[in-house]
């Protein structure tokens, strides 16, 4: 039996979900890694993912012949992805030394062949687009994709959060798409919005603290540590964005409430909502470096943050960083609150979010746990995909 030719697929009573990974980095790699490790148990449920392609930021590895449902991305190719990714090279390094397993196309050449592969799988035996990536450039491939019957899976914000056109077409076949973990990375804040507006129960206000890196950074300035060491230490445990201005900046809450806003009905987008950034526009992303903001854009801020904490502890207070929606008001930004609020007494990544409606009224449903870091939001994408089961045949 040939490398690529896998057991399960012999028993019919399997079902295959077939996926294209887009993104490789903290979260598609452990998405893989939990693939892989939840084989056995995936194989108990009659479940097996087939991973039939794969692209970063620059190329599409993808199986030479994407039909052949006895041919997959065998797990040994699907670690080697993972070596080749953690050692900071591109995808299209792997071709060569297993050019039998794999085709590689170029960034120019990707789009047409991952939709080629979409036509051909979307409406026969179904295919599911994961979107582990952080970038814009997605929005086109997966509005397109769910017309040729696809599934799409994201833990990427930026899709749901451009155009209203764009949303709509997303969600032009809602059964078909799955974003748990773009709001409160593994927390079923998604399912349970749903299930509350699903049964005629009106939600008039939501608020929390929805940010990983945030909830992580005020908590550690509160206990004395530079704002700049924290941040440095939330990039390294995974919490922040690829540039942790998208979480200081305050536009990465915004995307989360901006998805929140929309699920609940209102047609926004995102200038249409307040957002407080705790650094200042000359550090802006188109006027310094990732690594400049780092090293020292990050340190010139750390004497004032340290002041605005002491002011508010000597009110009694700590400092939160706060989603809120109600009435017509969307907004995210710093807020002193009570130490012995459920806002003021979160730690650490832990994400918060109180939700309101007729039901849950004087007193709301609190959803609360690890709001960021790759295993929590890998574990809800994958929870996302095997959600999907019953649309494959
Ligand atoms: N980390 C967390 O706690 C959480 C993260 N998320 C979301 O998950 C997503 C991934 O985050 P993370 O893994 O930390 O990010 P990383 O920066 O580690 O990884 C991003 C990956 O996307 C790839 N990529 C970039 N552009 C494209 C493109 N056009 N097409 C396909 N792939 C592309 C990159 O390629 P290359 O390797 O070539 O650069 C890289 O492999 C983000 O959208 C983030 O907001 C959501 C909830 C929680
Ligand atoms: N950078 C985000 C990751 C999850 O969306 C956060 O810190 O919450």
């Amino acid at each position: 039996m040939s490398a690529d030719r896998r057991k399960p697929s012999e028993d019919n009573m399997t079902k295959n979900i077939n996926v294209v990974l887009m993104g490789c980095g903290g979260v598609g790699k452990q998405l893989i890694q939990h693939i892989i490790n939840s084989r056995s148990l995936h194989s108990k449920l009659g479940l097996h993912l087939r991973v039939v392609g794969v692209c970063d930021s620059t190329s599409f590895l993808v199986l030479p012949h994407v039909s052949d449902s006895k041919s997959e991305f065998n797990d040994s190719l699907l670690l080697e992805i993972c070596r080749v990714k953690s050692s900071g090279l591109s995808l299209s390094t792997i071709s060569n030394a297993r050019s039998g397993e794999c085709q590689i196309f170029t960034k120019k050449e990707s789009t047409d062949k991952i939709l080629d592969t979409a036509k051909l799988l979307g409406r026969s035996t179904g295919l599911a687009f994961i979107d582990c990536s952080a970038s814009s450039e997605t929005i086109g491939i997966l509005t397109k994709v769910v017309d040729f019957g696809c599934c799409a899976v994201l833990a990427n914000k930026k899709p749901l959060t451009s155009s209203l056109e764009d949303y709509e077409k997303l969600f032009s076949h809602p059964r078909r798409i799955r974003h748990e973990s773009t709001v409160g990375a593994g927390l079923p804040v998604i399912a349970s919005i749903n299930r509350i507006l699903t049964s005629g129960d009106p939600i008039h206000r939501v608020i929390g603290s929805l940010s990983g890196t945030l909830g992580y950074v005020m908590s550690e300035v509160e206990g004395g540590k530079p704002l700049s060491e924290v941040v440095r230490a939330a990039k390294g445990l995974g919490y922040t964005e690829p540039d942790p201005r998208d979480d200081l900046g305050g536009m990465d809450v915004a995307r989360k409430a901006l998805i929140l806003a929309r699920l609940l009905g209102w047609r926004i987008n995102l200038d249409s909502i307040k957002v407080e950034s705790l650094y200042p526009d000359e550090m802006d992303p188109d006027k310094m470096s990732v690594e400049d903001f780092l090293s020292s854009g990050l340190p010139s801020l750390d004497d004032d943050i340290r002041k605005r904490f002491g002011v508010a502890s000597s009110n009694g207070n700590v400092l939160r960083y706060v989603c809120s929606i109600e009435g017509s008001s969307c907004q995210v930004g710093i807020k002193e609150l009570p130490k012995d609020s459920p806002l003021g007494r979160l730690k650490g990544s832990d994400n918060v979010l109180e939700v309101y409606s007729r039901c849950y009224n004087e007193l709301p449903l609190v959803i609360q746990g690890a709001g960021a870091g790759n295993d929590t939001t890998a574990a809800g994408v994958l929870a996302d995909i095997l959600d999907l089961q019953d649309l494959f045949p």
